[in-house]
């Protein structure tokens, strides 16, 4: 496995996810780990249906990041499945298994197996803010506009 510069993510298997591939980068520069269904049967989606996707890893998020739950374009294209609250979200603190929110936007069944590529993770920064009640704020020249304000 090549080496990767980043901070270490540790992750926790489940009984369910024995034998998976840990969630991974296919290509060198892939932004998204891939993560895999830990469905012990397969499932069907129907058109209009959404599905909690068990991914089967219970990840240990340094304070200062998170895991962004993304789609995958080609399930989108080719199937109309992607993520219903995309991007989800996982927050540092949270110590339970991720799962994937799939929802079926196409037009027919989608059939989950075992070991599928449902959705990718991003591991990303973030910033807290100080959230301050204030009376004013600085002027700018774009002021209140917006939705379209500056033209085409
Ligand atoms: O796609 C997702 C989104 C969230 N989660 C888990 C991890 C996350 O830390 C937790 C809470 O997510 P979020 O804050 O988006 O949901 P909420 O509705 O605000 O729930 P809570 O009140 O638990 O924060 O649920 C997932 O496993 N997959
Ligand atoms: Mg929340």
């Amino acid at each position: 496995m090549r080496d990767i510069i980043g901070p270490a993510l540790k992750l926790i298997r489940l009984p369910h996810a024995e034998g998976l591939d840990l969630p991974a980068y296919e290509t060198p520069g892939a932004a998204g780990m891939d993560v895999r269904a830990a469905v012990t049967e397969p499932l069907t989606l129907a058109p209009g249906k959404r599905m909690l996707v068990p991914t089967g890893f219970i990840f240990e998020i340094p304070q200062g990041f998170e895991i962004q739950v993304r789609p995958r374009s080609g399930l989108a294209f080719k199937n109309g499945v992607t993520c219903l609250n995309t991007p989800g979200t996982i927050d540092s603190d949270y110590r339970g298994e991720v799962k994937v929110l799939l929802v079926n936007l196409g037009d027919e069944d989608f059939h989950i197996e075992r070991g599928m590529r449902i959705a990718q993770l991003v591991f990303a920064p973030v910033v807290q803010a100080r959230v301050e009640e204030a009376e004013n704020f600085s002027q700018t020249a774009r002021g209140a506009g917006g939705f379209g304000s500056t033209g085409v």
